[in-house]
């Protein structure tokens, strides 16, 4: 396929994915297996043109004049994310709308004008910000006058970061054998590596690389690693992870812990929980025990007031990794940030039963929506007289990442680290410290 012809293709599946409601991914696989002449380049091409078209879907509707009422089109929103998120001029944009075979029809007069001058200045911040409008209020808590620079940062590409195991492997050794790929240190976390993306935002095939096949590193962005490491476990602590999923934060924390102590992961979804088995063993994890949740019985039972730290890596509405998924940010609905409320008071209140007089828990989420962060803490709080926040400062000095300081939002009860502020996904972190054993185990 031509690079015109792509267009052509991502204007066609926005089109559906608009009027359909659907999942960008659902639109794209549809339109895959309708048009089965194209190859895998083009298919991850137009699949970039579309993620990208996404991410300024409010902006670029915008520019090409689809306000209010006016139903959006794929041909508008890929038309003005090229003027903005390519920074693409008109003349440019028009020679790929030649109108030739398989290639946009023409521009028209009204949108060479509009493209000619792509200018955002009188649009509202939810606009300029490029997220739905009913969850302004949400980030404008967390973001304050920041509102539409975190929201833009948001919006762009994710960076590809790895962590290296320090367990089989250090970050000099790693970033050796990647040297073809010109890795660069993470600037904030002490095990990372960060690579650069392709023109068309896509990454190397990491997962095939011998050192990954070893064990050497894994995939995780920088944020991410910055939370497990946040959770500063002891050596020797005994550590429950409690929404441990496919082991993401197990791992690292298994090396923050040089493989000693005691780590149980578990989740109340095996499925999730699945992968965790093989990719322990390819990183020579030697102190995670696995507990699957069986039928409705509670896998962590026999743990309760044991547990020096509680890891609880809550399911949230992922705002902090709009990045990532930027369909994800226009599908999300009230009624999904009302359900991960719920999950994540369920979640905290087992947690609570699990620490012991002294210990922690460790609150984290990858949402920047404070009504999943300091407000569920708030809530937490009120119900377990016996547990009171560590203060940030204390935590960042406990983890021996103080230099963090000046790159992350101190809030209420914890830290919140976003893409501008920290380079990183919205990670948000507090540490919740049981002191009092009497009223804790209600
Ligand atoms: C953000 S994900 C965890 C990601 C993982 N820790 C990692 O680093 O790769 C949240 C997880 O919480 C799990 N979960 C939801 N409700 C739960 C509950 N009540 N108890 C335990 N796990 C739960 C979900 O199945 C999901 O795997």
């Amino acid at each position: 396929m031509t690079p015109n012809a792509r267009l052509s293709a991502a204007m066609e599946v926005l089109d559906d994915l608009l009027a359909r409601r659907r999942p960008a991914a659902d639109a794209l696989k549809d339109w895959g297996l309708s048009h089965r002449f194209a190859g895998s380049k083009d298919r991850a091409a137009i699949a970039t043109l579309v993620y990208d078209a996404l991410r300024r879907r409010a902006s670029a509707a915008w520019i090409m004049g689809e306000r209010g009422e006016a139903p959006e089109t794929g041909r508008a929103l890929v038309l003005g994310m090229l003027a903005l998120q390519r920074g693409l001029a008109v003349d440019a944009i028009s020679a790929m709308c030649d109108g030739s075979r398989f290639a946009p029809a023409p521009l028209s007069e009204d949108e060479r004008a509009r493209l000619a001058h792509p200018d955002l200045a009188d649009a509202p911040a939810h606009v300029q910000g490029d997220y739905p409008e009913w969850i302004e209020g949400e980030l404008a808590a967390v973001f304050g006058e920041e509102l539409v620079a975190e929201a833009r940062a948001l919006s762009e590409r994710a960076p590809l970061d790895i962590r290296v195991n320090t367990l089989l492997a250090n970050r000099e050794e790693v970033q050796n054998a990647l040297a073809f790929l010109s890795p660069v240190e993470t600037p904030l976390a002490p095990h990372g590596l960060r690579i650069g993306l392709g023109d068309d935002g896509r990454g190397p095939a990491l997962q095939s690389e011998p050192e990954f096949l070893k064990g050497f590193f894994e995939i995780q962005d920088e944020g991410s690693q910055l939370a497990a490491l946040l959770a500063a476990p002891g050596e020797k602590a005994q550590v429950v992870d409690l929404c441990a999923g496919a082991g993401g934060k197990t791992l690292a924390l298994s090396a923050a812990m040089e493989n000693a102590g005691q780590i149980y992961a578990t989740d109340s979804d095996t499925r999730r929980l699945a992968p965790i088995h093989e990719r322990l063993a390819r990183a020579g994890v030697r102190n995670v025990q696995i507990r699957s949740p069986r039928g409705k019985a509670d896998a962590v039972e026999d743990l309760d007031g044991r547990a020096d730290l509680v890891l609880v890596d809550a399911p949230c509405t992922g705002t902090g990794t709009w990045r990532r998924n930027p369909d994800a940010k226009w599908r999300l609905r009230p009624g999904s940030l009302a359900q991960r409320k719920g999950e994540q008071e369920t979640v905290l209140d087992r947690a609570a039963r699990l620490v012991k007089p002294g210990g922690r828990i460790v609150y984290v989420t990858c949402s920047v929506l404070p009504a999943e962060n300091d407000e569920a803490v708030s809530a937490f709080l009120g119900r377990h007289a016996g547990f009171s926040p560590v203060p940030a400062a204390d935590l960042l000095a406990q983890a021996g990442l103080g230099a963090l300081s000046s790159h992350v939002r101190e809030t209420r009860h914890g830290l919140q680290m976003s893409p501008s502020r920290t380079g990183v996904d919205g990670f948000y972190v507090a540490a919740l410290k049981k002191t009092d054993a009497r009223y804790a185990m209600t």
